[in-house]
């Protein structure tokens, strides 16, 4: 269970009522999920999903709030952000952060189908589309920096070849010139645990925490190596091919994208080998963590190397 902070049916219909959304009818804390917690709340209205954050400061949340609340503007599947009346979508509860936000349909899926993978990739790519006019710019803090401030910290941990892996990785990504690429929003972590399906209809993207300006084909790398590949980590061509086929009937790749994508499928498996990793040698005491197999992501790197 993953409800950290435990709210009353009473002091959520007090805290609703600026909002305007009808009368509170259930409240229902979420298992998945390990950061925040989460309540599915339901009114005379609609249903919602309160997100208490545990561990972002408030000024850390309105670029993800405005975010969300462009892209479902432009009619991207994504929760969209509930205001008050005086349009303020960032409150406190119990002195932390709190969001509501839309609730939407589905669930998410350990197998998708072929039909699923085309609706990601469609959906990825009106996303970064509709994230063209977002004019605020977050930085990805999973980007060089923490890169190789992560790699210090579990180099240490590794046996030798791992060692070598991880540094002929670092210097490859360091010494790459992606400033031609197209850039925008990014997700960032577009995982089957971040997209909700009704059966085969997408219910939408969720999770945008790691959300940030970065190169677009990145985005489009990491989505890959999580919705194509088999256990092994290798790619399997059929899914890849309706991924890469969907995702650039909306949007083509520019040849300097077409150039980098080896480069990028390589960025995107070392970003996930470091952060689990990361969480292998170092889990934060008393957390709640689902166990991220590190390996899978060594496997994709070492794989994505050979298909250069
Ligand atoms: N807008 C939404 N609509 C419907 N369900 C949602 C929505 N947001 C979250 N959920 C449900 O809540 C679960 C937990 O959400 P989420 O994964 O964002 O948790 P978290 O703890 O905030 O993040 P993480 O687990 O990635 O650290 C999701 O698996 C999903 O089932
Ligand atoms: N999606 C990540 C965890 C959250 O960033 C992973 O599977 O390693």
């Amino acid at each position: 269970m993953s409800v950290f902070t435990t709210l009353s049916l009473e002091e959520v219909r007090q805290w609703l009522a600026p909002f305007h959304i009808g009368e509170l009818q259930a409240l229902r804390g979420i298992a998945a999920g390990i950061t925040n917690t989460n309540y599915f709340v339901e009114t005379s209205e609609a249903r919602f999903v309160l997100t208490v954050f545990e561990k972002n400061d408030f000024d850390d949340l309105p670029y993800f709030v405005h975010l969300m609340t462009h892209l479902s503007r432009h009619g991207v599947l994504c929760p969209r952000p509930v205001t008050d009346s005086n349009g303020v979508a960032l409150h406190r509860i119990h002195g932390k952060p709190a969001l509501m936000v839309s609730c939407l349909k589905g669930s998410d899926v350990s197998d998708p189908n072929l039909v699923q993978i085309e609706a990601v990739a469609l959906t990825l790519a009106r996303m970064h589309f509709a994230g063209l006019d977002f004019h605020e710019q977050s930085h990805n803090q999973r980007g060089q920096g923490w890169r190789v401030m992560t790699a210090q910290q579990v180099m240490p941990k590794l046996a030798a070849a791992q060692q070598t892996l991880l540094q002929e990785e670092l210097e490859f990504q360091h010494g790459l010139d992606l400033s031609s690429l197209p850039h925008g929003v990014i997700h960032g972590d577009l995982f089957r645990d971040n997209v909700l399906f009704d059966g085969d209809q997408l219910g939408g993207f969720i999770d945008f925490y790691y959300a940030c300006h970065d190169v677009l084909a990145y985005d489009v790398a990491i989505a890959v190596n999580e919705w194509c590949v088999d256990a092994s980590g290798a790619f399997v061509d059929e899914k890849l091919a309706v991924f890469m086929n969907a995702y650039q009937s909306v949007r083509a790749f520019t040849p300097a994208e077409k150039t980098h994508w080896p480069a990028l499928l390589r960025r995107a498996a070392l970003r996930f080998w470091l952060s689990r990793l990361y969480d292998f040698y170092y889990p934060v005491a008393g957390e709640l963590t689902h166990a991220k197999d590190p390996a899978h992501f060594e496997n994709i790197l070492l794989n994505r190397k050979a298909l250069i």
